[in-house]
Protein backbone atom coordinates (compact mmCIF):
# COMPACT_ATOMS: atom_id res chain seq x y z
CA UNK A 1 0.00 0.00 0.00
CA UNK A 2 1.29 3.21 -0.82
CA UNK A 3 2.01 5.79 2.07
CA UNK A 4 -1.00 8.47 1.33
CA UNK A 5 -3.25 5.36 1.85
CA UNK A 6 -1.27 4.25 5.27
CA UNK A 7 -2.30 7.51 6.63
CA UNK A 8 -5.54 7.50 5.34
CA UNK A 9 -6.37 4.04 7.23
CA UNK A 10 -5.60 6.34 10.57
CA UNK A 11 -8.57 8.60 9.22
CA UNK A 12 -11.96 7.91 11.72
CA UNK A 13 -14.35 6.45 9.41
CA UNK A 14 -17.03 9.58 10.41
CA UNK A 15 -14.17 12.24 8.72
CA UNK A 16 -14.40 9.25 5.57
CA UNK A 17 -17.84 9.78 5.18
CA UNK A 18 -18.15 13.59 5.71
CA UNK A 19 -15.59 14.26 3.22
CA UNK A 20 -17.78 12.20 0.96
CA UNK A 21 -20.62 13.69 1.45
CA UNK A 22 -19.20 17.03 0.79
CA UNK A 23 -18.68 15.99 -2.74
CA UNK A 24 -22.65 15.47 -3.39
CA UNK A 25 -23.62 19.59 -3.79
CA UNK A 26 -20.66 19.27 -6.66
CA UNK A 27 -21.63 16.82 -8.18
CA UNK A 28 -25.18 17.82 -8.81
CA UNK A 29 -23.67 21.66 -9.79
CA UNK A 30 -21.22 20.01 -12.50
CA UNK A 31 -22.95 17.29 -13.51
CA UNK A 32 -23.15 17.47 -17.43
CA UNK A 33 -20.72 20.54 -17.31
CA UNK A 34 -17.41 21.01 -19.13
CA UNK A 35 -14.33 21.38 -17.34
CA UNK A 36 -11.07 21.96 -19.06
CA UNK A 37 -8.09 21.01 -17.14
CA UNK A 38 -4.61 22.15 -18.09
CA UNK A 39 -2.12 19.96 -16.72
CA UNK A 40 1.08 21.61 -17.15
CA UNK A 41 4.51 19.76 -17.31
CA UNK A 42 5.62 21.05 -13.87
CA UNK A 43 2.69 18.72 -12.72
CA UNK A 44 3.71 15.91 -14.47
CA UNK A 45 7.15 15.52 -12.73
CA UNK A 46 6.48 12.58 -10.31
CA UNK A 47 4.86 8.97 -11.21
CA UNK A 48 2.75 9.29 -7.95
CA UNK A 49 1.15 12.46 -9.21
CA UNK A 50 0.35 11.69 -12.82
CA UNK A 51 -1.56 8.39 -11.58
CA UNK A 52 -3.33 10.81 -8.91
CA UNK A 53 -3.97 12.70 -11.83
CA UNK A 54 -5.38 9.75 -14.15
CA UNK A 55 -7.34 8.32 -11.38
CA UNK A 56 -9.13 12.04 -10.63
CA UNK A 57 -9.95 13.02 -14.19
CA UNK A 58 -12.13 9.21 -14.52
CA UNK A 59 -14.22 10.03 -11.81
CA UNK A 60 -15.11 13.11 -12.58
CA UNK A 61 -15.68 11.54 -16.28
CA UNK A 62 -17.95 8.70 -13.83
CA UNK A 63 -19.70 11.35 -11.83
CA UNK A 64 -21.49 12.91 -15.11
CA UNK A 65 -18.68 15.87 -15.76
CA UNK A 66 -17.07 16.37 -19.23
CA UNK A 67 -13.31 16.61 -18.18
CA UNK A 68 -11.28 18.20 -21.27
CA UNK A 69 -7.38 17.71 -20.32
CA UNK A 70 -5.37 20.17 -22.44
CA UNK A 71 -1.97 19.66 -21.47
CA UNK A 72 1.98 21.24 -21.60
CA UNK A 73 5.20 19.33 -21.08
CA UNK A 74 7.60 22.65 -21.02
CA UNK A 75 10.32 20.63 -18.52
CA UNK A 76 9.60 17.59 -20.77
CA UNK A 77 10.79 19.55 -23.91
CA UNK A 78 13.50 21.06 -22.39
CA UNK A 79 15.31 17.77 -21.45
CA UNK A 80 14.63 16.41 -24.94
CA UNK A 81 16.59 19.57 -26.51
CA UNK A 82 19.22 19.08 -23.99
CA UNK A 83 19.77 15.74 -25.13
CA UNK A 84 20.21 17.38 -28.69
CA UNK A 85 22.80 20.02 -26.81
CA UNK A 86 20.21 22.54 -27.28
CA UNK A 87 19.03 24.88 -24.49
CA UNK A 88 15.38 26.46 -24.03
CA UNK A 89 14.80 30.06 -24.76
CA UNK A 90 12.00 31.95 -23.24
CA UNK A 91 10.63 35.60 -24.27
CA UNK A 92 7.73 36.46 -22.45
CA UNK A 93 6.72 32.91 -20.83
CA UNK A 94 6.75 31.94 -24.85
CA UNK A 95 9.80 29.04 -26.41
CA UNK A 96 11.87 30.78 -29.23
CA UNK A 97 11.04 28.21 -31.55
CA UNK A 98 13.32 27.35 -34.25
CA UNK A 99 12.86 24.75 -37.02
CA UNK A 100 14.86 21.90 -35.14
CA UNK A 101 13.31 23.33 -31.67
CA UNK A 102 9.76 22.60 -33.71
CA UNK A 103 10.61 19.28 -34.26
CA UNK A 104 11.47 18.29 -31.09
CA UNK A 105 8.00 20.17 -29.20
CA UNK A 106 6.30 17.93 -32.33
CA UNK A 107 7.40 14.58 -30.48
CA UNK A 108 7.58 15.19 -26.81
CA UNK A 109 3.86 17.23 -26.71
CA UNK A 110 2.14 15.07 -29.48
CA UNK A 111 4.32 11.59 -28.82
CA UNK A 112 5.60 11.17 -25.46
CA UNK A 113 3.98 13.38 -23.23
CA UNK A 114 0.34 13.02 -24.54
CA UNK A 115 0.73 8.90 -24.39
CA UNK A 116 1.78 8.87 -20.94
CA UNK A 117 -1.81 10.51 -19.99
CA UNK A 118 -3.75 8.58 -22.55
CA UNK A 119 -2.16 5.41 -21.29
CA UNK A 120 -2.08 6.27 -17.61
CA UNK A 121 -5.89 7.15 -18.06
CA UNK A 122 -6.58 3.78 -19.75
CA UNK A 123 -4.62 1.80 -17.34
CA UNK A 124 -7.00 3.15 -14.33
CA UNK A 125 -10.14 2.14 -16.40
CA UNK A 126 -10.89 5.69 -18.22
CA UNK A 127 -11.39 6.02 -21.93
CA UNK A 128 -8.86 8.56 -23.29
CA UNK A 129 -7.98 9.81 -26.59
CA UNK A 130 -5.34 12.19 -27.68
CA UNK A 131 -5.68 14.94 -30.36
CA UNK A 132 -2.99 17.68 -31.61
CA UNK A 133 -4.58 20.90 -33.37
CA UNK A 134 -4.33 18.72 -36.69
CA UNK A 135 -6.98 16.17 -35.20
CA UNK A 136 -10.20 16.93 -36.96
CA UNK A 137 -9.45 20.83 -37.55
CA UNK A 138 -9.63 21.22 -33.74
CA UNK A 139 -6.31 24.20 -33.80
CA UNK A 140 -6.04 26.62 -36.46
CA UNK A 141 -3.28 28.80 -36.09
CA UNK A 142 -0.75 31.52 -37.10
CA UNK A 143 2.52 32.64 -36.61
CA UNK A 144 2.95 34.89 -33.31
CA UNK A 145 4.46 38.28 -33.13
CA UNK A 146 5.32 39.72 -29.93
CA UNK A 147 5.93 43.51 -28.46
CA UNK A 148 9.76 44.13 -27.79
CA UNK A 149 9.37 45.48 -24.45
CA UNK A 150 13.09 47.09 -24.43
CA UNK A 151 11.66 49.12 -27.98
CA UNK A 152 8.24 50.60 -28.44
CA UNK A 153 6.39 49.63 -31.56
CA UNK A 154 9.02 46.69 -32.64
CA UNK A 155 7.78 43.39 -33.16
CA UNK A 156 9.89 40.34 -31.76
CA UNK A 157 9.81 37.11 -34.11
CA UNK A 158 10.06 33.95 -31.87
CA UNK A 159 10.47 31.36 -34.77
CA UNK A 160 7.26 28.51 -34.90
CA UNK A 161 5.22 30.17 -32.03
CA UNK A 162 1.57 29.89 -32.75
CA UNK A 163 -1.41 32.03 -31.84
CA UNK A 164 -4.62 30.81 -31.99
CA UNK A 165 -6.93 31.89 -35.27
CA UNK A 166 -9.73 29.51 -34.80
CA UNK A 167 -10.79 26.42 -33.25
CA UNK A 168 -13.36 23.99 -34.41
CA UNK A 169 -14.54 21.84 -31.60
CA UNK A 170 -16.67 19.25 -33.06
CA UNK A 171 -14.15 16.38 -32.40
CA UNK A 172 -14.15 17.17 -28.67
CA UNK A 173 -17.93 17.05 -28.75
CA UNK A 174 -18.15 14.23 -30.51
CA UNK A 175 -15.40 12.16 -28.07
CA UNK A 176 -17.33 14.02 -25.13
CA UNK A 177 -20.96 12.32 -25.84
CA UNK A 178 -19.33 9.27 -26.56
CA UNK A 179 -18.23 8.86 -23.09
CA UNK A 180 -14.67 9.68 -23.93
CA UNK A 181 -11.96 11.91 -22.43
CA UNK A 182 -10.31 14.09 -25.24
CA UNK A 183 -6.57 14.76 -24.23
CA UNK A 184 -5.12 18.06 -26.58
CA UNK A 185 -1.88 18.59 -27.25
CA UNK A 186 -0.70 22.33 -27.89
CA UNK A 187 0.08 22.34 -31.64
CA UNK A 188 -2.18 24.20 -33.94
CA UNK A 189 -1.32 23.87 -37.64
CA UNK A 190 -1.51 26.56 -40.50
CA UNK A 191 -3.65 27.25 -43.67
CA UNK A 192 -0.30 25.67 -45.34
CA UNK A 193 0.00 22.68 -42.92
CA UNK A 194 3.07 24.36 -41.08
CA UNK A 195 3.26 23.19 -37.04
CA UNK A 196 2.84 25.77 -34.76
CA UNK A 197 4.11 25.78 -31.29
CA UNK A 198 1.23 27.04 -29.00
CA UNK A 199 1.40 27.98 -25.31
CA UNK A 200 -0.57 25.23 -23.76
CA UNK A 201 -2.15 28.05 -21.34
CA UNK A 202 -3.17 29.77 -24.13
CA UNK A 203 -5.10 26.91 -25.79
CA UNK A 204 -6.76 25.74 -22.41
CA UNK A 205 -8.22 28.68 -22.12
CA UNK A 206 -9.70 29.24 -25.42
CA UNK A 207 -10.62 25.83 -25.26
CA UNK A 208 -12.83 26.84 -22.31
CA UNK A 209 -14.62 29.60 -23.88
CA UNK A 210 -15.14 27.60 -27.59
CA UNK A 211 -16.56 24.60 -25.18
CA UNK A 212 -18.48 26.84 -22.92
CA UNK A 213 -16.45 25.70 -19.84
CA UNK A 214 -18.28 25.71 -16.38
CA UNK A 215 -14.77 25.58 -15.09
CA UNK A 216 -11.20 26.21 -16.00
CA UNK A 217 -8.65 24.68 -13.79
CA UNK A 218 -4.80 25.47 -14.24
CA UNK A 219 -2.67 22.76 -12.60
CA UNK A 220 0.95 24.28 -12.06
CA UNK A 221 4.27 24.26 -9.80
CA UNK A 222 3.37 27.25 -7.20
CA UNK A 223 0.73 27.19 -4.89
CA UNK A 224 -0.93 30.33 -6.93
CA UNK A 225 -0.44 33.67 -7.79
CA UNK A 226 1.82 35.34 -5.61
CA UNK A 227 2.24 39.13 -4.57
CA UNK A 228 5.68 40.43 -4.40
CA UNK A 229 6.59 38.99 -1.06
CA UNK A 230 5.78 35.67 -1.83
CA UNK A 231 2.02 35.78 -0.06
CA UNK A 232 -0.68 33.59 -2.09
CA UNK A 233 -3.02 35.78 -3.68
CA UNK A 234 -6.41 33.82 -3.23
CA UNK A 235 -9.06 36.13 -5.76
CA UNK A 236 -7.73 38.43 -8.34
CA UNK A 237 -10.16 40.51 -10.20
CA UNK A 238 -9.24 41.89 -13.84
CA UNK A 239 -7.80 45.77 -12.36
CA UNK A 240 -5.65 43.80 -9.75
CA UNK A 241 -4.27 41.64 -12.57
CA UNK A 242 -3.70 45.09 -14.37
CA UNK A 243 -1.71 46.45 -11.29
CA UNK A 244 0.43 43.14 -10.82
CA UNK A 245 1.51 43.23 -14.51
CA UNK A 246 2.14 46.84 -14.64
CA UNK A 247 4.55 46.60 -11.27
CA UNK A 248 6.21 43.77 -13.09
CA UNK A 249 4.97 41.08 -10.01
CA UNK A 250 3.74 38.57 -12.69
CA UNK A 251 6.50 37.34 -15.12
CA UNK A 252 7.97 34.48 -17.22
CA UNK A 253 5.51 31.38 -17.39
CA UNK A 254 2.84 33.20 -15.46
CA UNK A 255 2.27 35.64 -18.08
CA UNK A 256 0.66 33.67 -20.55
CA UNK A 257 -1.37 31.76 -17.66
CA UNK A 258 -2.81 34.55 -16.32
CA UNK A 259 -3.72 36.29 -19.67
CA UNK A 260 -5.38 33.23 -20.61
CA UNK A 261 -7.37 32.64 -17.66
CA UNK A 262 -8.76 36.16 -17.29
CA UNK A 263 -9.66 35.93 -21.00
CA UNK A 264 -11.23 32.80 -20.18
CA UNK A 265 -13.01 34.68 -16.97
CA UNK A 266 -14.44 37.25 -19.22
CA UNK A 267 -15.80 35.52 -21.97
CA UNK A 268 -18.31 33.53 -19.91
CA UNK A 269 -16.32 30.47 -18.15
CA UNK A 270 -18.04 30.74 -14.43
CA UNK A 271 -15.26 29.59 -12.15
CA UNK A 272 -11.26 29.97 -13.17
CA UNK A 273 -8.51 29.16 -10.75
CA UNK A 274 -4.89 28.30 -10.69
CA UNK A 275 -4.30 25.83 -8.66
CA UNK A 276 -0.64 23.78 -7.00
CA UNK A 277 -0.26 20.43 -9.27
CA UNK A 278 2.10 19.12 -6.84
CA UNK A 279 -0.50 18.31 -4.53
CA UNK A 280 -1.81 15.14 -4.73
CA UNK A 281 -5.42 14.92 -5.32
CA UNK A 282 -5.27 18.85 -6.11
CA UNK A 283 -7.93 18.09 -9.13
CA UNK A 284 -10.36 16.58 -6.53
CA UNK A 285 -9.91 18.56 -3.71
CA UNK A 286 -10.37 21.71 -6.29
CA UNK A 287 -13.52 20.63 -7.57
CA UNK A 288 -15.15 18.30 -5.16
CA UNK A 289 -14.90 20.01 -1.54
CA UNK A 290 -14.96 23.45 -0.05
CA UNK A 291 -11.61 24.01 0.45
CA UNK A 292 -10.58 27.07 -0.63
CA UNK A 293 -7.45 26.37 -3.44
CA UNK A 294 -4.40 28.76 -5.19
CA UNK A 295 -5.56 31.45 -7.03
CA UNK A 296 -9.47 32.14 -8.67
CA UNK A 297 -9.56 34.54 -11.36
CA UNK A 298 -12.59 37.22 -11.56
CA UNK A 299 -13.39 38.96 -14.90
CA UNK A 300 -14.47 41.85 -12.10
N1 LIG B 1 3.52 36.46 -9.37
C1 LIG B 1 3.78 35.17 -9.61
N2 LIG B 1 3.15 34.23 -8.87
C2 LIG B 1 3.39 32.90 -9.09
N3 LIG B 1 4.25 32.44 -10.02
C3 LIG B 1 4.90 33.32 -10.79
C4 LIG B 1 4.69 34.74 -10.62
N4 LIG B 1 5.48 35.37 -11.53
C5 LIG B 1 6.15 34.44 -12.20
N5 LIG B 1 5.82 33.20 -11.79
C6 LIG B 1 6.40 31.95 -12.31
O1 LIG B 1 5.46 31.28 -13.13
C7 LIG B 1 5.69 29.87 -13.00
C8 LIG B 1 4.48 29.09 -13.53
O2 LIG B 1 4.47 29.14 -14.94
P1 LIG B 1 5.08 27.92 -15.81
O3 LIG B 1 6.45 27.60 -15.33
O4 LIG B 1 4.90 28.26 -17.25
O5 LIG B 1 4.12 26.75 -15.34
P2 LIG B 1 3.41 25.57 -16.16
O6 LIG B 1 4.51 24.71 -16.72
O7 LIG B 1 2.61 24.89 -15.12
O8 LIG B 1 2.56 26.22 -17.22
C9 LIG B 1 5.95 29.72 -11.52
O9 LIG B 1 6.63 28.52 -11.21
C10 LIG B 1 6.78 30.96 -11.22
O10 LIG B 1 8.15 30.69 -11.37
C1 LIG C 1 5.17 28.68 -27.19
C2 LIG C 1 5.42 27.89 -25.94
O1 LIG C 1 5.98 28.41 -24.99
N1 LIG C 1 5.02 26.62 -25.94
C3 LIG C 1 5.21 25.73 -24.83
C4 LIG C 1 4.29 24.53 -25.02
C5 LIG C 1 4.28 23.60 -23.83
C6 LIG C 1 3.72 24.25 -22.58
O2 LIG C 1 3.03 25.26 -22.60
O3 LIG C 1 4.02 23.55 -21.44
P1 LIG C 1 3.79 23.97 -19.91
O4 LIG C 1 2.34 24.17 -19.74
O5 LIG C 1 4.31 22.81 -19.16
O6 LIG C 1 4.58 25.24 -19.66
C7 LIG C 1 6.70 25.26 -24.77
O7 LIG C 1 7.32 25.09 -25.82
O8 LIG C 1 7.18 25.03 -23.65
Amino acid sequence: MNAPLKELQDVSPAIKAEVLAQALPYIKKYHGKTIVIKYGGNAMTEERLKEGFARDVILLKLVGMNPVVVHGGGPQIDDALKKVGKAGTFIQGMRVTDEETMEVVEWVLGGEVQQDIVMLINHFGGQAVGLTGKDGGLIHARKMMIPNKEKAGEMLDIGFVGEIESINPAVVKALQDDAFIPVISPIGFGEDGQAYNINADLVAGKMAEILKAEKLVMMTNIPGVMDKNGNLLTDLTAREIDALFADGTISGGMLPKISSALDAAKSGVNSVHIIDGRIEHSLLLEILTEQAFGTMIRSH
